[in-house]
């Protein structure tokens, strides 16, 4: 069974009349790269906000780490955030301000600056003034100060805002490595789906404060019918042999067609494979939807509901 890393249940906030959140329920897994999606206003940075006791909780439970907010006492040492804008000094330099974050958390491994300093592709600036640095490679700084303590948990809020498209592949890479390398769990608030959906395993999709869908990438591929289409001249034949070669899970549509759910691109293997069998393969269609077009038509759909 997963770890919950984070559990959020029925979280209410309010700003005066102003209900920002309201019974928002969601669970983020270790291991999880946790994609939050709403659009301006929805709530995000409010409930980021109260995960990180920035805001006081006072309607539903929050716990992080196996603690519950209000009663953090390692859960935030474990925890690194981005949230709003990046926690570096700009009269400091690079190394100073990894040094003064180093010192805050009692951090003494001399080599933990540097690698952190590598890690986000910042040896060069070492040097440099945080105010002199460009917008990207503030970014990548605010992040070393985040993960220079090694977090299990990491919150990111919209950290590619304003980044040219060479910055936004940087920073989704780095993303990835810190999932993949350093196992660590990521909730990540983003208005660029596209990159969004490159990067996160689950999604969390919060409207006017409510959480209305959670779902893994499998279920939002299966929901936006991605996967490969193959047409060929025996269906029967073909099945068989899929099957054998171990694909689990296919539908035969027709006489002629097979749906392969999810992506697979490894299209010429499965060309090659059937090819083989003396089937005659007449197309390999690989189809997407995508998580801009899904988001759009639930919050149309949302909002036709509450016409
Ligand atoms: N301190 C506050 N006082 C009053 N209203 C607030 C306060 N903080 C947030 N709000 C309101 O709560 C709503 C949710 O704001 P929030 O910043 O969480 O949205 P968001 O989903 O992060 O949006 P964005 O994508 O624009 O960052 C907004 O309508 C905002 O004006």
């Amino acid at each position: 069974m997963s770890e919950a890393i984070l559990t959020i249940k029925n979280v209410s906030k309010r700003f005066g009349h102003y209900q920002a959140l309201s019974e928002l329920s969601l669970t983020v897994n270790r291991g999880d790269i946790y994609g939050l999606i709403g659009e301006n206003g929805a709530g995000k940075t409010t409930l980021m906000r109260l995960i990180i006791g920035l805001s006081a909780l006072h309607q539903g439970q929050i716990t992080l780490l196996g603690e519950n907010a209000g009663h953090y006492q390692q859960a935030l040492r474990r925890t690194g955030a981005i949230i709003e804008s990046p926690a570096a000094f700009p009269g400091l330099t690079v190394l100073q301000n990894l040094t003064l974050t180093a010192k805050q958390h009692g951090l003494a491994e001399p080599d933990l600056i540097a690698e952190t300093i590598a890690f986000v592709g910042l040896t060069e600036k070492t040097h440099t003034k945080a105010k002199h640095l460009s917008l990207g490679q503030r970014q990548r700084l605010g992040l070393a100060i985040a993960i220079l303590p090694r977090p299990d948990f990491l919150i990111l809020d919209e950290p590619i805002n304003g980044l040219d498209p060479a910055g936004i592949i940087e920073f989704r890479q780095l993303i990835a490595r810190l999932n993949t390398e350093r196992h660590t769990t990521i909730l990540i608030a983003s208005h660029i789906l596209s990159e969004l959906y490159q990067v996160a395993t689950r999604f969390g999709i919060i409207h006017h404060g409510h959480l209305i869908k959670q779902l893994s990438k499998a279920e939002l591929d299966e929901a936006n019918r991605v996967g490969l289409m193959i047409t060929v001249d025996q269906v029967q034949l073909a099945s068989q042999t899929l099957d054998q070669a171990g694909f689990e899970t296919f539908s035969v549509l027709d006489d002629h067609r097979i749906w392969l759910p999810q992506a697979h691109p490894d299209t010429g293997h499965i060309n090659q494979l059937l090819v083989s069998q003396g089937i005659v393969v007449t197309a390999l269609i690989q189809q997407s939807g995508s998580l801009e077009q899904y988001y759009t038509t639930l919050i149309a759909k949302e909002d036709n509901t509450h016409a």
